[in-house]
């Protein structure tokens, strides 16, 4: 598992704005995170509706929040477990970098390159108008897809790093999709947090 940018990016697009840190947290510390999370969190697999048919969703994922209020995405309503130390001390360090208060993760564990998560964007009335979403990247590197609805030549892929921070603000999630595609090379487990703020509704 190689780094193989350390390159910060912060793209000012049509819609929408982008920042990727490569490192925002040392080899050592991903190592240690990787574990804990894959060992301790309660992944779940949910079955999810495309075109009227039933399907299991192709990642592990699991929710956790400060308050009760549930998040309902692609026909699957997930209650917040409480936070637990370990995502508590991720989420300062991503509030302290991004200036921004979260108040749940949702966490994505891809198995390998069979599992995926398609296009789709994260404009669930609970996140607010124009939500700021940071995710953070954990084990294998995988692509991050984005493209806006409507000007086709604005497309972009990001190869999301262990150990490295992309953050999603301005009017992204109304105006562009992104997703991870899946790959036919054999890769290791990667696990995803995305730190969002969900609103009491
Ligand atoms: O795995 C990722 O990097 C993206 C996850 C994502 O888009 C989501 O959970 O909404
Ligand atoms: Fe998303």
């Amino acid at each position: 598992m190689n780094r193989i940018s350390n390159e910060k990016k912060h793209l000012i697009l049509p819609d929408a704005e982008v920042i990727y840190i490569p490192e925002f947290y040392s080899f050592e510390k991903e190592r240690y995170y990787f574990k804990v999370l894959k060992t301790t969190v309660k992944w779940q697999q949910d079955n999810i509706k495309v075109f009227g048919k039933i399907h299991k969703q192709p990642r592990l994922t699991a929710l956790y929040g400060e308050n009760n209020q549930t998040y309902s995405y692609s026909n699957i309503e997930m209650k917040p477990k409480p936070f637990i130390k370990v995502l508590q001390e991720i989420k300062n360090d991503i509030e302290n970098i991004t200036k921004h208060d979260f108040t749940t993760v949702l966490l994505n564990l891809y198995r390998d390159g069979n599992d995926s998560n398609g296009w789709h964007a994260d404009n669930e009335k609970e996140l607010g108008k124009n939500p700021v979403i940071a995710s953070l990247s954990l084990g294998e590197a995988r692509w991050f897809h984005f493209k806006h609805r409507v000007i086709s030549n604005e497309k972009y892929k990001l190869l999301l790093e262990p150990g490295s921070l992309l953050v999603m603000k301005g009017r992204m999630q109304h105006h562009w999709l992104h997703q991870i595609p899946k790959t036919k090379k054999v890769i290791d487990e990667r696990i995803n947090l995305t730190f969002r703020k969900i609103e009491i509704v």
